[in-house]
């Protein structure tokens, strides 16, 4: 995919994190994400997946190496209002409403009042008609839906986003990876989506870094030269699927303690 000016890009350079007691999630990595694109990161479970999108979003310092988003720490990058996450558990704040919620992301953002926007949002996670609840009257998905369209509301430049599709209906899932993608591209999103579903991934992105058991290293990446929206029964998308399913095995296999020599 051709590179967007413009748009962000995140730079790992030997990016490491080891916690307390010497559990070392993430190997140290190098990799720059394209900018504009979206990538996916799969990876077993515990691998530190969602450790690498935290060192990313500046919510945990590495222990080794640096990220750099445009040249700036990510601390700086969320000062300018320039990262959005939603993460597995969404954390909306209960006495406000659906769309009070989502208004918020874009006041603590110091970005004006965009009730249009706010409202369309609500709209394409399929929430038209609970903007006035509150999160304790909607089910878990519709939760997580909330937390996307406030993830979204600022218009990030960088939107980090950890399995935040995992309480979701299958039918709004495949409204969103309809029309999610397209919003991502007009706007130039730097997208980092961790799945643990390899569909998902060859749905939404335009690349997947296959990880390694912990501690996190890059096994493969994988370029995803599909037009959207894809076609799941296509011979080219069940190819990158199978690629994406052996490159998986692959490093799990690599990283067993009786590895082949
Ligand atoms: N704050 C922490 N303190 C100590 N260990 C941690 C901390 N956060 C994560 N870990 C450990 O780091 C490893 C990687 O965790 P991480 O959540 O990044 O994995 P993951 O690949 O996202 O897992 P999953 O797919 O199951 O969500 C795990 O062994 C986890 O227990």
């Amino acid at each position: 995919m051709a590179e967007i000016q413009g748009c962000a890009r995140i730079e790992c350079t030997g990016l490491g994190k080891s916690f307390p007691g010497g559990l070392r999630a993430v190997a140290p990595l190098d990799v720059t994400f394209q900018p504009g694109a979206t990538t996916a990161l799969v990876g077993p479970s515990g691998c530190g997946k969602s450790t690498l999108l935290r060192l990313i979003a500046g919510l945990e310092d590495p222990s080794e190496g640096k990220v750099l988003i445009d040249d700036l720490p990510p601390s700086r990058q969320t000062a300018l209002g320039a990262i959005s996450v939603a993460f597995q558990d969404p954390s909306l704040l209960p006495w406000l409403t659906v769309r009070a919620n989502v208004a918020l992301a874009r006041k603590l953002a110091r970005q004006s009042p965009d009730p249009t926007l706010v409202d369309e949002l609500i709209g394409l996670v399929g929430l038209s008609g609970s903007e006035k609840t509150r999160p304790a009257a909607l089910s878990g998905g519709m939760r997580q839906r909330a937390a996307i369209a406030r993830a979204l509301a600022t218009q990030p430049r960088i939107l980090l986003l950890d399995e935040p599709f995992g309480a979701v209906d299958e039918l709004t899932r495949r409204q969103l990876a309809r029309d999610l993608p397209p919003l991502w591209q007009s706007r130039g999103t730097t997208t980092l989506l961790v799945t643990h579903s390899i569909h998902e991934a060859v749905t939404l992105a335009d690349s997947i870094l296959v990880l390694s058991p912990r501690p996190a290293r890059i096994v493969a990446d994988i370029a995803v030269p599909l037009p959207h929206p894809r076609d799941a029964h296509g011979a080219d998308f069940r190819a990158l699927v199978t690629r994406t399913s052996k490159a998986l095995a692959q490093g799990d296999a690599d990283n067993a303690p009786m590895a082949a020599q």
